[in-house]
């Protein structure tokens, strides 16, 4: 026996919300259509709200091993699932580094414990992220990772970038980079090098910083023929240099996070709390309509969280010393369907899929398509219930968010990750 999720609207290819049933049986959709007989199955009300294939979030800090103080994979999981998500990529900046065998398998293992989202660890580009030495790509291929990344730090050597794309083409393993040249950075910058770090006298982190590293990389990515994919890309100059990317037909992609769509430096209150400090920085108000532009036109190809979750301690250090970066799993969804579709910026259609088919597209995964035969991975939306972001009820350690308070539409009330539900709403 199946379960139905029944009375529930999806989105038709025109991008109109039609009625819609959706049968799962045996961890697969079976079948969709506007009714379906119930058969015995497990029939739930979804009470006109959407179905939507689950979210793919390709980048995410689950924290362990190592920093299980901050997120484990079990409460990650668990947030993500509570965001909507299904599939999460997670980041190699762990300690020990996910740069081994072991390390992969450790968290594939976890994960699996856990039994909440997809969890698809990132192999580190270098040996402990230290830039010095490559891992062993082919090893942690054969081990089940995602991708190869240093994020948390860029790779400051571009021969080394070299070597590693040359080396991960061969493998056919994509190149995920944090885009940041140490050397244009001066130590203990928190903010974006704009007007409100001058007002308070602070040193800033240039947009060059980062978009030096896309530029360069593009080169090599051109040179190599590697998948290449910007990370938590921030900077005007460095969304015109992956359209420029595109248009020369270099497999080059990016993901942009929810913050650096809905805000910018001008919107750190004055106190500066830590809760609005993240990796790259909320750069200028131009720079924020530049990435708006990229995504409406295609340059930006899908969104990411970066999840970041740190300690309440830690956010509460003041704002140089304080850690970067903030969570991001159980807000995305609301945040963005409230302040970019409720207000005209993306259709809806146009967000889920930057949620799902696109980058399952560009990641080559088998999930993210509400059809028959797909893995059942799926999301159920309710649209219309409003309700005020509170950091004291998230699954994650995290609570490290600038959006408290925020009022946002459009919350997950279950998902459904390989046909079995991992998180319902309390009614
Ligand atoms: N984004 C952040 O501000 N922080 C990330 C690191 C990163 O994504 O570069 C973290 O690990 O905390
Ligand atoms: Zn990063
Ligand atoms: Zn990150």
């Amino acid at each position: 026996m199946g379960i139905i999720l029944g009375n529930g609207k999806r989105i038709n290819e025109a991008g109109e919300l039609i009625p819609a049933e959706v049968l799962i049986e045996d961890g697969r959709i079976k079948a969709i259509d506007k009714q379906l007989a119930r058969d015995g199955h497990e029939w739930i009300d979804c009470k006109g709200r959407l179905i939507s294939a689950g979210f793919i979030d390709v980048h995410v800090h689950l924290r362990e091993p190592g920093f299980e103080h901050k997120e484990t994979i079990a409460t990650g999981a668990h947030a993500a699932v509570k965001g909507g998500f299904t599939t999460i990529a997670c980041m190699p900046n762990t300690r020990p580094v996910i740069d081994s065998v072991e390390t992969v398998r450790y968290i594939l293992d976890k994960a699996q414990e856990a039994g909440k989202a997809r969890v698809l660890p990132y192999g580190a580009i270098t040996v402990r992220q230290l830039g010095k030495e490559l891992t062993d790509f082919a090893a942690l291929k054969e081990a089940g990772i995602f991708a190869l990344t240093d994020d948390g730090v860029g790779v400051q050597s571009s021969a080394m970038m070299k070597e590693a794309m040359k080396r991960a083409k061969e493998l056919g393993l994509s190149i995920v980079a944090h885009c940041e040249d140490d050397d244009l950075i001066t130590p203990g910058s928190a903010l974006h090098d704009g007007v409100v770090a001058a007002r308070h006298g602070l040193p800033g982190i240039p947009s060059e910083s980062e978009s030096i590293h896309v530029g360069r990389d593009i080169l090599l990515a051109e040179q190599t023929g590697v998948h290449y994919h910007v990370c938590h890309i921030s900077a005007k100059e460095s969304v015109r240099l992956v359209r420029d990317g595109k248009r020369a037909g270099v497999n080059v992609t990016c993901e942009v996070t929810p913050h650096h769509l809905l805000l910018c430096d001008e919107d750190i209150p004055d106190d500066l709390n830590a809760n609005w400090k993240m990796n790259p920085p909320l750069r200028s108000r131009e720079d924020r309509a530049a990435l708006i532009a990229g995504l409406k036109d295609g340059t930006i190809d899908i969104i990411a969280t970066d999840h970041a979750p740190h300690t309440t301690e830690e956010k509460t250090n003041g704002i140089e010393r304080a850690p970067f970066g903030i969570v991001g799993l159980e807000t995305a969804f609301p945040l963005l369907y409230t302040h970019l579709v409720l207000t005209g910026e993306l259709t809806l259609k146009q967000l889920i899929e930057l949620l799902t088919v696109k980058p399952a597209e560009i990641f080559g995964l088998p999930y993210g398509r509400l059809e028959v035969g797909a893995p059942a991975d799926l999301s159920v939306l309710d649209l219309e219930a409003e309700r005020t972001i509170d950091p004291g009820t998230f699954a994650s350690k995290g609570t490290n968010t600038p959006f408290a308070g925020w009022v946002c539409k459009g919350w997950p009330t279950l998902t459904m990750v390989n046909g079995a539900i991992v998180y319902r709403e309390a009614e």
